[in-house]
């Protein structure tokens, strides 16, 4: 698990590191320009191309003069460092890499004002102006050099954080960014690189390690946290012998009407594919054909006209509800009657949450551990509209907190609140997956980890990791545009087993 720190922890992290390792406050500087180096040196190879590096008075700016200073011990032939005196204040370690710049022949200007600046018609620039000591949003000198360097035709690399992004916290839609191409970014991604806002910013972000105290990082205990593969091979568990169909649980999922029975079908293949014993939909009668000839493994439970199925609540060691179910009189009454009924924690996703954001006195009857699955549109119906990720972000972790249940809020970099007050980020998924149908799978996935007696949060770090890695092991290899979700859930079992060798 690698631990997501806000700026202020990364300060700490940072001062930590200067005093325990020991390494002086200029040699990590000088660390994270050579990791800097390291990553563009493989990536913009031509030595000739002209580099502008624009570095403010700060620690960032202090990196973009050592990274200037790097490329020209490089060979890097054309750079051109400007840095910005918009005020009187300038960090310890800019000054000291200033004198260092001042003993090559790189050449260097200073401007006072965004109205000095001249146009470098460089192809390359180098945001070294402001990091992650931003503290407000950019207005002035700031705002007006940053709204000409957007304007410019090149190709933009920031360092650390692009300047005008704010690493943590709510990110207005007018802020005024410098638009980043690439971030090389020091040791963790910063949290809000993975909220969707980001993408208006930020087309690319590399990560490099500049050695700053783990154990410490870890012991901060961050609220938010990013799942990596080591985590899930220690979470999966591998099938033993001498197991049989019983061992690995009954799901049953509720979903599906007339005209969206995909969405039935979908979810419990998700369920059989990852893995439960047995699988059984309870479906509506006129899909049962579909049921049996789209995968025969599954067995029915039949809805018939307006009556309730006869559900044998003990039979099964875990509900999912929702997916397709529609939000009528009809689908009202058996969601009710599953939260009368049945104590173990359930899957809730699609109109099951739809249900519930009509009818929000079901919320007091929703089973501790539940699992509810929400796309940014249910979760904002459930929770109340929002105007950030960030926002979202803390009302999950309130919400799971306060009703002690895991919400799974679906995206690019899902993520997971518990009620511990954790946020995990996932790390694994893509835009091919983009499809209708595929979070009916993931709800299937999870049922079918809670039937094999995986605890809610260890079905939901699992489910969301392995559905995005299938996905990924379809798409990224074979450049593919669009990965069905049918697809994907037959891919599950091949990603699970790589995962448990
Ligand atoms: N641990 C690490 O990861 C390492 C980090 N390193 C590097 O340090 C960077 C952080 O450096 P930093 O703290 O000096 O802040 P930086 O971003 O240069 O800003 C400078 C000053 O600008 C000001 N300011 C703020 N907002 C403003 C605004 N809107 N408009 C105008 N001014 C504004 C504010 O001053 P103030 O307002 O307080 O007077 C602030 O202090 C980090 O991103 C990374 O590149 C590495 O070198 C080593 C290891
Ligand atoms: N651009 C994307 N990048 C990564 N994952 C995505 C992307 N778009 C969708 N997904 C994944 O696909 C699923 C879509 O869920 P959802 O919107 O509920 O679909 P549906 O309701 O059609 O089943 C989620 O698990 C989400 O994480
Ligand atoms: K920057």
């Amino acid at each position: 698990m690698l631990p997501l720190l806000t700026s202020a922890d990364i300060r700490k992290a940072d001062e930590y590191t200067i005093s325990h390792e020991p390494v002086a406050s200029i040699d990590l500087m000088e660390r994270a320009a050579r990791a800097f180096v390291g990553w563009f040196l493989n990536h913009f190879p031509d030595k000739q191309k002209a580099i502008a590096v624009y570095c403010g008075t700060g620690n960032n700016g202090g990196d973009g003069l050592a990274i200037a200073r790097m490329l020209h011990q490089h060979q890097y032939k054309n750079i051109y460092v400007t840095i910005t005196r918009f005020s009187d204040k300038a960090s310890a370690d800019f000054t000291e890499n200033l004198t260092r710049l001042q003993h090559t022949d790189v050449p260097f200007k200073e401007v006072n004002s965004a109205a000095e600046v001249t146009a470098e018609n460089c192809p390359i620039i180098i945001d070294a102006l402001l990091g992650s000591g931003l503290n407000k949003p950019l207005d002035g000198e700031y705002k007006h050099f940053v709204e000409y360097l957007n304007s410019v035709d090149a190709t933009v690399v920031a360092i650390d954080v692009p300047t005008g992004f704010f690493a943590e916290g709510a990110i207005e839609q007018d802020a005024v960014v410098l638009k980043a191409d690439l971030v090389i970014t020091f040791q963790q991604p910063k949290i809000n690189f993975l909220l969707p806002e980001a993408s208006h910013y930020i087309n690319c972000c590399e990560v490099v390690n500049i050695g700053l105290d783990e154990e410490f990082t870890r012991s901060l205990d961050s609220p938010y946290q990013y799942i990596e593969e080591k985590d899930i091979r220690k979470l999966l568990k591998p099938r033993k012998r001498f197991t049989n169909k019983g061992t690995y649980g009954h799901a049953l999922i509720i979903a599906g009407e007339e005209k969206t029975m995909g969405a039935a079908l979908l979810s419990s293949a998700g369920s059989a594919y990852a893995g439960a014993g047995l699988t059984s939909a309870c479906i509506p009668a006129s899909g049962l054909t579909a049921l049996n000839s789209y995968l025969p493994e599954l067995m029915a439970v039949i809805r018939d006209g307006n009556s309730l199925p006869d559900i044998k609540w003990d039979k099964y060691n875990s509900i999912a509800i929702g997916p397709g179910l529609g939000t009528g009189e009809n689908a009202l009454e058996l969601l009710s009657e599953v939260l009368t009924n049945y104590k173990r924690p359930i899957v809730i996703d699609a109109d099951g949450l739809n249900l519930i954001a009509i009818n929000s006195v079901l919320f007091g009857n929703i089973p501790q551990g539940s699992i509810l699955t929400p796309h940014m549109k249910e979760f904002d119906r459930l929770f109340g509209e929002h105007t950030s990720w960030w926002d979202r972000l803390q009302t999950a972790r309130k919400q799971a907190e306060e009703r002690y249940i895991y919400i799974i809020l679906k995206n690019d970099y899902t993520i997971t609140a518990t009620p511990q007050g954790k946020l995990y980020f996932n790390s694994t998924s893509n835009a091919a997956m983009a499809t209708g149908g595929m979070g009916d799978v993931l709800t299937g996935i999870l049922a079918s980890l809670l039937a094999q007696g995986y605890s809610s949060e260890d079905a939901c770090l699992i489910g969301v990791y392995i559905h995005g890695k299938a996905g990924d092991e379809l798409a990224l290899p074979n450049r593919m545009n669009v990965v069905l979700p049918g697809k994907l859930a037959q891919q599950l079992p091949l990603t699970m087993s790589k995962l448990t060798v």
